[in-house]
């Protein structure tokens, strides 16, 4: 089985809304629907999980999305936190050994069903998993603390990272919970993986899923589900 995680229970801070960002519209839609509704429809996702802040009543009584299992659990105070007590609460429902994590930002709207799909076939087949990402295609400074360049870093092997990340849940589980003990910074799944020495598949992904993190962001992903005929 897969479950589809989405961490949904930060604040969006930088992004000035009033609302938590995951939930401001975006062409009239509370944004996390969309990641939803893709997530939901494809055949080889087996339910969805939300990490939801505190006070977030909103899925009360919301048991199925788009068909498919919908449950949710108290997310934490970092986005680590979060995934991990998604697949916490995954645990105490029975996780199967051969189960995986699919997790995914619900501050990320626009990721393509190709881009899914393609993630889904090449990290089950990868002994440690892997993740959406973008390679780097501009030049890269390394600044100092006053934004005065100290160099150019060689682009080639860089890549940016972004969501689903898709691994075993038992092992992502344990990642994680090894990061959480040592207090690591942990700001995406494969790099709890990769403290413990793994190496996670990259798999290239479209430029435009983009995560909304600041005010522009907004009208960047509406232009791209406008474009796309969402409405
Ligand atoms: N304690 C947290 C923090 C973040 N997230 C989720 O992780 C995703 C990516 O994190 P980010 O873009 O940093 O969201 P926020 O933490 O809400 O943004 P900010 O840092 O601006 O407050 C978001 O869907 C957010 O809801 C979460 O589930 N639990
Ligand atoms: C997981 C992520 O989206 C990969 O790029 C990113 O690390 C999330 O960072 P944030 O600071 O929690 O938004």
């Amino acid at each position: 089985m897969i479950w589809a995680i989405l961490p949904a229970a930060g604040t969006g801070s930088r992004s000035g809304s009033a609302l938590p960002k995951q939930y401001r519209p975006l062409l009239g839609r509370p944004m996390i629907e969309y990641a939803m509704d893709v997530l939901a429809a494809h055949p080889d996702i087996d339910g969805l999980m939300l990490a939801l802040a505190p006070d977030d009543r909103r899925w009360d009584d919301i048991t199925h999305w788009r068909n498919k299992p919908l449950r949710t659990c108290l997310g934490g105070a970092e986005r680590r936190d979060s995934v991990l007590a998604a697949l916490d609460a995954l645990a105490e429902a029975g996780l199967a050994s051969d189960d995986w994590a699919l997790v995914h930002d619900a501050a990320r709207p626009c990721l393509r069903v190709e881009d899914l799909h393609r993630l889904i076939e090449s990290a089950t087949a990868h002994p440690v998993g892997g993740l959406l990402a973008g390679r780097m295609k501009d030049t890269v400074k390394r600044a100092d603390a006053d934004a005065q360049v100290q160099g150019t870093l060689d682009r080639t092997p860089l890549w940016r990272a972004f969501t689903p990340q898709l691994f075993p849940a038992r092992s992502l589980r344990r990642a994680l919970q090894h990061a959480a003990q040592e207090n690591a910074v942990i700001t995406d799944e494969s790099s709890a993986m990769e403290r413990l020495g793994l190496s996670p598949l990259l798999v290239e992904g479209a430029d435009d899923n983009i995560k909304v993190t600041l005010p522009d962001d907004f009208a960047f992903a509406e232009a791209i589900l406008a474009a796309r005929g969402a409405r």
